[in-house]
């Protein structure tokens, strides 16, 4: 029996001795920086000639580690690394594929802050967003291990007299795991295990700008005893191994996050089927959002502004759930654009190893150069309130940027931009607002501030998102508790963390005896 599940908890920083442990973790990391890490091909480690340079986006002269690249002949080894592994790991038993789980998250939970202070480090995670990653890896590993030892009784269905009919769940094959850079550890660890613990064998290809916390983690599975081949860990470019994983006739299924450009390319390529395949291959895409928060004439004000200021710039506005629209009604319109003015104004922008930093950098070179350039579309589209400026000298930093009187169809208000930068829109009346909230091709988060609850409940019927949120912000969903995945172009409308996210890794079998 394992005990009931609970969300991680987050770590009170204004403890000085959680403070001190942060730090601590923060010099180990730091000591460990420049490190090499192989691929890992059925247990081997393997180094290749070419490396990926994974840097800190809030230094960039600083190297956090040196990672293998694997080409398309490593690819064909993994893959038949995977599929040779799938043999025995289908076999083995629910309650040892959780388990693996299980005490993977216990070796995490023992040096959480260590993989926080590789978020920090490597994605420019500030402390408070780190550590949420951190809690949300060892949430999915802890809650997926309590899935699967569900499912694995199987669902039961009717018999007939002299008949016994059974209906159980078994594993796909070989799925290619492509992860994100923005949750690192969480995103790529959940879509890792869910697959595992599922009976699965994975290709984890992480994303470039954040190969060695994925690593460390790959490290960690190994210690919690997964056997060798079921994860192999693949680093490289998307488009020469991505496009050829995913090509593959031997690739059962594809489990992608990441944006709506690349999901929308592997769905294609994934539907076509190549010669020798047997089957039609599963997709799994979390894809973009451009998700907005809603705020009524009834509002609570102050709750409106704070929400608006951390769905929007938290994480320097990386998030597929990010807040970067706003919808005011135009009766506090006014009021609470002047609050959320103030109170961005006074985040604290700087390198995130900094306990009181509250946004920091954003990725890469190539992320700053995009989110400029919708800066510079935000100019002519709306009144820049605050912000507005980039410094790209030591690192890839952006200035927390407000445009206001956005038209609703303009481009700020409908294109993903992946940064801090918020749209701020005016509604007539809460029609208006319903109207505006569903004017994009996602649906994946948006929220609702309001004490009307004719209003509300209009907006759960209306309000076409995946995850819709009452009086707070739209990110931060939790494991078990909201379960995270979006309509439209937001996804295939799958539910991370969410009771039927493992089955989406299986297909199941009826069984029907007659005596
Ligand atoms: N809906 C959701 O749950 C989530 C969505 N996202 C979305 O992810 C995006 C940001 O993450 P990025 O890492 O910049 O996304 P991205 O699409 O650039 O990269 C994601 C992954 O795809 C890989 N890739 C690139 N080209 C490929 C190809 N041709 N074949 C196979 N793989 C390929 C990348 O190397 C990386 O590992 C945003 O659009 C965000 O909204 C991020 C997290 C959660
Ligand atoms: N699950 C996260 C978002 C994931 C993402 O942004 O990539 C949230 O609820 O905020």
């Amino acid at each position: 029996m394992v005990r009931e599940y609970r969300h991680e908890p987050f770590t009170d920083f204004s403890k000085v001795e959680n403070k001190a442990a942060f730090e601590e973790a923060l010099q180990l990391v730091n000591s460990q920086l420049g490190k090499q890490y192989p691929l890992v091909i059925g247990g081997e480690r393997i180094m290749t000639e070419q490396m990926i340079l994974s840097v800190n986006p809030a230094r960039k002269r600083e190297i956090i580690g040196k990672v293998a690249k694997a080409d398309q002949a490593l690819a064909k080894q993994a893959m038949g690394s995977a599929l040779l592994a799938f043999e025995c790991w289908k076999k083995e038993r629910a309650e040892e594929r959780a388990a693996v789980l299980l005490r993977a998250a216990a070796i995490i939970r023992d040096r959480k802050h260590e993989f926080s202070g590789y978020l920090v480090k490597e994605a420019g995670k500030p402390w408070k967003e780190a550590d949420a990653d951190t809690a949300e890896a060892i949430d999915f590993l802890e809650y997926y291990a309590r899935q699967m030892l569900l499912l694995s009784q199987g669902v039961p269905v009717e018999s007939r007299d002299r008949e016994r009919n059974q209906y159980e769940y078994i594993p796909l094959g070989v799925g290619i795991i492509i992860s994100p850079f923005n949750f690192p550890l969480a995103i790529m660890s959940g879509t890792a295990a869910s697959a595992i613990v599922a009976g699965n064998t994975i290709i984890l290809k992480p994303a470039n700008s954040t190969p060695v916390v994925a690593a460390k983690f790959v490290e960690v599975m190994e210690e919690a005893g997964l056997p060798d081949g079921v994860l192999n860990y693949l680093p490289g470019s998307g488009a020469e191994i991505g496009d050829y994983l995913v090509e593959h006739p031997k690739t059962r299924f594809v489990s992608f996050t990441g944006s709506r450009e690349v999901g929308c390319r592997i769905y294609e390529k994934a539907a076509k089927v190549q010669a020798g395949q047997i089957w039609l291959k599963r997709v799994i895409a979390e894809m973009g959002g451009k998700d907005t928060i809603l705020v009524n004439c009834d509002a609570d004000l102050d709750l409106a502004a704070t929400s608006i200021v951390a769905s929007a710039f938290g994480y320097s506005g990386q998030k597929c759930s990010a807040g970067s629209r706003a919808v005011i009604h135009q009766d506090v319109y006014g009021e609470v654009v002047a609050r959320v003015v103030t109170l961005t104004k006074e985040l604290i922008v700087g390198n995130p190893e900094n306990g009181q930093t509250f946004m920091g950098p954003v990725i890469d070179q190539a992320s700053y150069n995009k989110i400029m350039r919708y800066i510079e579309i935000g100019k002519e589209e709306g009144k820049l309130l605050t912000g507005g400026n980039g410094n790209q000298e030591e690192g890839y930093f952006i200035e927390p940027t407000i445009f206001a009187d956005i038209a609703e169809n303009a481009r700020l208000m409908q294109e993903e931009i992946f940064g801090p930068v918020l749209a701020i829109c005016q509604a007539k009346d809460f029609d208006h607002m319903m109207e505006i909230a569903n004017n994009t091709d996602y649906g994946l988060t948006g929220a609702l501030i309001t004490k009307n609850r004719a209003h509300m409940k209009r907006a759960k019927a209306e309000f076409h998102v995946g995850n819709l949120y009452f009086n707070r912000g739209c990110t931060g969903a939790i494991v078990g508790y909201q379960p995270f995945g979006g309509f439209n172009m937001s996804g295939t409308d799958s539910k991370a963390g969410g009771p039927d996210y493992l089955v989406l890794h299986m297909q199941a079998k009826t069984i029907s005896e007659s005596f």
